[in-house]
C-alpha cells in the first residue's frame, strides 16, 4: 500500500512509526500489538522482514540441482538456556517455529599453519586461564567504578601475551575477534565481559547454528504474521527513510518516494552504521550529547566468504580426510598477518548439510574492509592460496564462490556493534536515550547483549513497552531515558593534574596562541 504523498503539508498519520523491520522493529511492533495498540506502521527499505538476519542462495545441491540457502548475516543462536534457568528468547522462538539448527561443537577444531596441520591447541588452555582472570578483574573494575581498560591490557595483566607468536594470535582471534569483530586492544574489558557473561553465563555456553533452508529469518517473519495480516497495509517494505523530524509532540518521517508519515511516537531501529554514516537527516540536528553516544559505540564488520567444492571420487571432501573427519572448525595461523583468513567452517558434518561441499571462512575488521573493497577474483586467489597451504596443492578449484559486502551496504554499513575501551555507560545511555517522541532501539543500544539478535529483540520490546505505557497514560512506565550533557572521566583537573602526578606544565595554557 503506498503511503500518501505529502499534500498540502499533510502526511499519513499513525500512533507509532516503527523504523526498520529487523528483529528490533518486529519485536517492537509485536509489543505494541500485545498492548492493544494496533495503529502502527513498520517501514523498511528492504523488501523482506529480518534486516541483518539475512540469507541467500548459494551453490547447487548435486542431488536436486537446486541451490542451497546460506546465512549472510546472523547464523547462531548464542547462549541457549539451561533447564530451570532463563532461556535466550531467540532460542525460544526458533524452537517454536521449528527453525532447523545444529549445536556447534567448538571442540571439534583442528589447527593449521602455513605448512599444513600443526597442533597448537595447548595455547587454548593458556588463553582460557588468563581470560578467567581478566573477566574477574572486569567485574571488580565495574563494581568499584575504576577506569575501564582495553581487553588487551586486561589479558596482558592476566599473563596472556601472544605478541609475535602467530599461533597464539590465531587462538586469540578464534576466542575473541571472531565473537566481537574487533581485536582485544579495540574492545572494552568491562563491557565485552558484561556482554559475554549476560549471554553465555546467564543462558548457557552453547551455540546453535541455523541451517534451515527457509532461512534464519523464518522465525521473525512467522512471529510478525501472528499479528500482521497477509498484505497488511501497516507493513511498508521497500520504503527508504531519508529524514526524521522530531519534537516533544510528534515525529515526522520523510521517505525517498516523496511521501511522509507523521506519528505520535517513533522507534528508530536503524543500525549504528546507518546512524554514524548520516544516511538519515535529523531535524533538528542531533544534540551534541546524542552524537557523542552514536559516535562513541563502534560498528564492526564480519564477513563470511563461501566456497562450494566438488567431492572426491569416494564422495568425501578434502577437509574430511583421515583424522579430519567430522571436524567443524579449521583454524589457520598465518606466519605474518594476524586475522588472515583464520577460521574455516565446514557445513558437511552430520547434522549440518552433509554432501553440500560448502566450506566458508570468516574475516573481521581490517581484513573485512579489504576483502569487501576488492573484487571476488582477488579474494578467491587469496583464500585458495591459504587453503593450499593448509591442505596441500592437490585440492580442487571451487565450484562456486560468494560473499557479502556488509561495510558497503547503505541500509546497515557494517555487521554488528562492539563496545570500545573508554566508552562509559553514560555515553552509551546517550545513544540509547529518547529525543522527545523519537526512541532508539536495536542490537547496539543493548548494554547486556549488544551485537546479538537477542539484544535487538529485547531492546525493541523495551522501547515499545515504554511507548505503550505513554499512549495508555501509565505514568509509571512512561519515562524518558537518562541522558548526560557532560560525560565525566576519571581524571579531574583540580585533584590530579598536579606536579606530584607529573603535570609540571599547565596543559590548559595557550601561551598566547588562543583563548
Ligand atoms: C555477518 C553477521 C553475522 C552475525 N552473526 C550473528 C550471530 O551469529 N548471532 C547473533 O545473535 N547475531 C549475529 N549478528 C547480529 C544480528 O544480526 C543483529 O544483532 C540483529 O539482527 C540486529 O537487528 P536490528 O533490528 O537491531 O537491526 P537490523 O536487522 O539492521 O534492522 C534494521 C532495519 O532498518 C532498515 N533500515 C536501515 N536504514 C533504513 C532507511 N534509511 N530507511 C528504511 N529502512 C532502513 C534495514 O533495512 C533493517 O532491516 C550478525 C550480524 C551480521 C551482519
Amino acid at each position: 500500500t503506498p503511503v500518501a504523498p505529502v499534500q498540502n503539508g499533510t502526511c499519513r498519520t499513525t500512533k507509532v512509526a516503527v523504523l526498520g523491520a529487523g528483529m528490533a522493529g518486529i519485536a517492537a511492533a509485536q509489543a505494541l500489538h500485545n498492548a492493544s495498540i494496533s495503529d502502527f506502521l513498520i517501514i523498511d527499505v528492504n523488501d523482506y522482514i529480518g534486516g541483518r538476519v539475512k540469507h541467500t542462495t548459494f551453490g547447487k545441491n548435486p542431488a536436486t540441482g537446486e541451490p542451497f540457502v546460506v546465512e549472510l548475516g546472523a547464523n547462531w543462536i548464542q547462549g541457549l538456556g539451561s533447564p530451570g534457568g532463563p532461556e535466550n528468547p531467540i532460542w525460544t522462538l526458533v524452537k517454536k517455529w521449528g527453525v532447523r539448527s545444529e549445536y556447534s561443537n567448538f571442540s571439534r577444531i583442528e589447527t593449521f599453519d602455513e605448512n599444513g596441520a600443526a597442533d597448537y591447541m595447548d595455547q587454548m588452555d593458556v588463553y582460557d586461564k588468563s581470560y578467567v582472570t581478566a573477566e574477574q578483574d572486569a567485574g571488580r573494575i565495574l563494581i568499584q567504578n575504576r577506569q575501564d581498560r582495553t581487553m588487551r591490557t586486561g589479558l596482558s595483566i592476566a599473563d596472556w601475551k601472544p605478541k609475535k607468536d602467530m599461533k597464539a594470535q590465531a587462538i586469540e582471534w578464534w576466542k575473541f575477534d571472531w565473537e566481537f569483530a574487533y581485536a582485544p586492544e579495540l574492545s572494552s574489558q568491562t563491557f565485552t565481559t558484561v556482554a559475554y557473561n549476560s549471554t553465555f553465563y546467564q543462558f548457557s555456553d552453547e551455540n546453535s547454528f541455523v541451517i534451515d533452508q527457509r532461512g534464519y529469518n523464518y522465525f521473525i517473519e512467522s512471529e510478525a504474521y501472528t499479528f500482521l495480516q497477509p498484505n497488511d497495509p501497516r507493513l511498508l517494505l521497500s520504503k527508504n527513510v531519508t529524514s526524521i523530524t522530531y519534537s516533544p509532540r510528534s515525529v515526522t518521517v520523510s521517505l525517498s518516494d516523496g511521501s511522509c508519515v507523521t506519528a505520535e511516537y517513533a522507534i528508530c531501529t536503524f543500525s549504528l552504521g546507518v546512524l554514524q554514516n548520516d544516511v538519515v537527516a535529523f531535524d533538528p540536528p542531533l544534540p551534541a550529547w546524542k552524537q557523542e553516544g552514536i559516535e562513541g559505540m563502534e560498528m564492526g564488520t564480519y564477513t563470511k566468504i563461501f566456497l562450494q567444492f566438488p567431492p572426491a571420487a569416494d564422495g568425501s571432501f578434502f577437509w574430511e580426510h583421515g583424522p579430519l573427519a567430522g571436524t567443524e572448525y579449521f583454524l589457520y595461523a598465518d606466519p605474518t598477518e594476524r586475522g588472515w583468513y583464520p577460521v574455516w567452517q565446514s557445513l558437511t558434518p552430520p547434522g549440518f548439510i552433509p554432501g553440500s561441499g560448502i566450506f566458508f571462512v570468516t574475516v573481521v575488521y581490517a581484513q573485512s574492509y579489504i576483502v569487501e573493497a576488492q573484487d571476488d577474483e582477488t579474494t578467491k586467489r587469496e583464500v585458495m592460496d591459504v587453503l593450499r597451504r593448509m591442505f596441500g596443492e592437490g585440492i580442487p578449484e571451487p565450484l562456486d564462490f560468494m560473499y557479502p559486502r556488509w561495510s558497503l551496504e547503505p541500509w546497515v554499513y557494517g555487521s554488528f556493534s562492539n563496545w570500545p575501551p573508554g566508552l562509559s555507560l553514560e555515553t552509551h545511555q546517550n545513544f540509547r536515550a529518547n529525543l522527545g517522541r523519537l526512541w532508539f532501539a536495536g542490537e547496539a543500544t543493548s548494554v547486556g547483549y549488544f551485537g546479538w539478535v537477542h539484544g535487538a529483540y529485547t531492546e525493541g520490546q523495551m522501547a515499545a513497552n515504554t511507548i505503550a505505557g505513554c499512549l495508555t497514560g501509565n505514568s509509571t512506565i512512561c519515562r524518558n531515558r537518562a541522558s548526560y550533557e557532560t560525560i565525566r572521566g576519571c581524571t579531574t583537573g583540580d585533584r590530579m593534574m598536579t606536579p606530584v602526578n607529573g603535570f609540571t606544565v599547565d596543559t590548559m595554557q595557550t601561551w598566547g596562541y588562543g583563548d
